[in-house]
């Protein structure tokens, strides 16, 4: 895993944009995996201005993370929305290639198998992004999620409701159910980058980062993950023993090497 800590927001949105970028002047067709939250926000901001400039998405596909189960369509929280709203909808790709599990289908694990396939089908992620729990979630992956997991319906944690209550009007309103690509799904795209901001995630993080790898705190499994890159703001990284390791290694890291 790659630790790298930035002064914020902007930062860490140029950066992972800077990733994606790079990605697909490599690989125009790329499948991009795409989160949603609001760390991921400052991504989707900084890709909007630069295909104003000229970044060009045209062959890309996109594969959501996960989705609230039961939300009337068109509900402007519901992840297939959001993703339209803060991200697709800025940029050229075409909505054909935008995928996302459906949350208000009647048989949910048909729905899921078919989406591990559409993803197989599209020769995998090339980069995902995720954003993190305070539980230490990544997806909607909660503590005690299989390492092994794959694309499934799961029950939230009441910290998460509570803290994607802002979403809504009230913690009535949040889902308690929701549709998520498992850890095994997640560790089969090729590259990973995580996204935290905010003293409220320096727990998660230090816990995903410097602890055992352990069920209890699923974004541990990225320490399995060949290709793990975590972006983090001073608050997100202000629980980790070795941030000034990483700090250096990041700083004399040869200008060449991308993330
Ligand atoms: N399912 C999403 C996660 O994918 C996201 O990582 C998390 C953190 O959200 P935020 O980035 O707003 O803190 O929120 C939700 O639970």
């Amino acid at each position: 895993m790659e630790i790298v800590i930035l002064g914020g927001r902007r930062q860490i949105g140029r950066l992972a944009a800077d990733a994606i970028e790079q990605l697909l002047r490599r690989k125009p067709e790329a499948v991009l995996g795409l989160a949603t939250g609001s760390s991921p926000l400052p991504v989707y901001d900084e890709l909007a201005a630069r295909h104003e400039q000229g970044l060009d998405f045209s062959r890309a596909s996109a594969f959501a993370l996960d989705e609230y189960v039961g939300l009337p369509a068109g509900h402007p929280e519901s992840y297939r929305e959001v993703v339209r709203r803060e991200f697709t909808n800025r940029v050229n790709i075409a909505p054909e290639n935008v995928h996302g599990p459906d949350g208000r289908v009647d048989d949910i694990p048909a729905a899921c198998e078919a989406y591990e396939q559409a993803i197989a089908a599209a020769g995998g992620v090339d980069l995902q992004l995720l954003g993190l729990g305070t539980d230490g979630h990544i997806g909607f992956n909660e503590p005690g999620s299989s390492f092994a997991s794959r694309t499934r319906i799961k029950s939230l944690v009441e910290q998460t409701r509570r803290d994607n209550a802002r979403f809504f009007n009230s913690l009535s309103e949040v889902p308690h159910h929701v549709i998520t690509q498992g850890l095994g799904t997640i560790m089969g795209a090729r590259h990973v980058i995580l996204l935290a901001t905010g003293a409220q995630k320096a727990q998660a993080v230090r816990d995903f980062v410097e602890g055992p790898v352990a069920a209890i705190c699923p974004a541990s499994v990225l320490q399995f993950h060949p290709h793990a890159t975590v972006l983090l703001d001073e608050a997100a990284a202000s629980g980790l023993k070795l941030a000034d390791f990483y700090r250096h290694t990041y700083e004399n890291k040869p200008a060449w090497q991308g993330l």
